[in-house]
């Protein structure tokens, strides 16, 4: 699990040739609107689609198209800022699961403190691309940052490194967008993880299959904790499913629904990493924040990261990954 992977970029990204966009500005028409308001910002399209993103964590707890919610959040989700939510799509930051004690994360929460910092509102954007100038209408950009100085006390003393973070969240017509941006801001280099913990809404847990995956090695967190290849195309969920598949050759994890309908398909960027996750009853259960009881039926979590392993940024590099999203809704 230790292999130290460089970097792959080293730059800021948003310069990268062939990076996939679900962008495509059109030259006329109405604008998105955003608006701020209770610690979460919210932006529309002129289609009615539109993306809820809390300040908390710069969780997206909602994205809707069609008039449909994508996202999972539990009916007992804190959404006050008292614990990270549970739902939506946290930003874990910078490790994944309980961090090694014999690491520099070591003496982190379980999933690092992204999830539970406040996030500072950057800004908006029609489009990355500098088309907001031609009126590009149909997709908005909205930039969160993060940094060493806006941390807690007692994250900053159990990770003192300078690092800057921005998360940014497009929502385009034809999907929505979420990149993690990670700069080393410090003197020193550092190792991190991250991922990014989303909660997908399904109709019926035991109808799902999640496509993508075969032959992909993973770790099988609820069996063994050991190394096993994926002998199925289609993933089944039948019971508790906590495993990290590992350097997947697949760029698009998809998951389809009743007879193979499609539901939602996932393309990675920059990483290589995906963590699928259902507690089922009895965790469910256990959980206090995830209600109702039968809630584990109506989503799974398919999470896109670098965790096998750590990326180690020198002072001044620039690491940029996240996903690409397309709802069939
Ligand atoms: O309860 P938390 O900290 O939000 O974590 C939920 C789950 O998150 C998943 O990403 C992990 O693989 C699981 O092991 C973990 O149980």
């Amino acid at each position: 699990m230790e292999r130290a992977k460089k970097p792959s970029m080293v730059s800021t990204g948003l310069d990268r040739a062939n990076r996939p966009s679900i962008l495509s500005p059109s030259i006329t028409g109405p604008q998105p609107t955003v608006s701020i308001e209770g610690g979460k910002v919210t932006a529309m399209l002129p289609t009615g689609d539109s993306v809820e993103v809390l300040l908390y964590g710069a969780t997206v707890i909602s994205w809707k198209n069609n008039g449909k919610e994508n996202i999972f959040v539990s009916e007992a989700a804190k959404l006050d800022g008292s614990k990270p939510v549970r739902g939506g799509i946290p930003v874990v930051f910078p490790a994944f699961g309980p961090p090694p004690k014999d690491h520099a994360t070591g003496a982190l929460p379980q999933h690092g403190f992204a999830r539970n910092s406040t996030w500072e509102y950057l800004g908006k954007s029609s489009s990355e691309s500098g088309a907001l100038s031609k009126g590009g209408d149909d997709s908005v950009k909205l930039d969160f940052g993060l940094s060493s100085s806006n941390i807690s006390v007692d994250h900053k003393k159990a990770w003192p490194y300078d690092f800057g973070l921005v998360y940014s969240v497009t929502l385009g017509k034809d999907g929505l967008q979420t990149m993690l941006n990670v700069r080393n801001e410090g003197k020193e280099a550092f190792e991190f993880q991250m991922l990014l913990h989303s909660y997908w809404t399904v109709d019926d847990i035991t109808k799902v299959a999640i496509n993508g995956l075969g032959s992909t090695t993973y770790t099988d967190k609820v069996l063994d904790g050991g190394e096993h290849t994926e002998s199925q195309t289609g993933l089944k969920i039948t019971g508790e499913v906590d495993r990290v598949y590992k350097s997947i050759k697949q760029d698009t994890t998809s998951i389809s629904s009743i007879d193979g309908k499609p539901r939602l398909d996932v393309t990675r960027d920059n990483i290589s990493d995906t963590v699928i996750w259902n507690p089922w009853i009895a965790k469910t259960k256990a959980m206090a924040d995830l209600r109702p009881e039968d809630s584990y039926k109506h989503f799974v979590c398919v999470e896109v990261g670098s965790v096998d392993g750590w990326q180690k940024l020198e002072p001044g590099e620039t690491f940029e990954g996240g996903q690409i999203l397309k709802s069939h809704l």
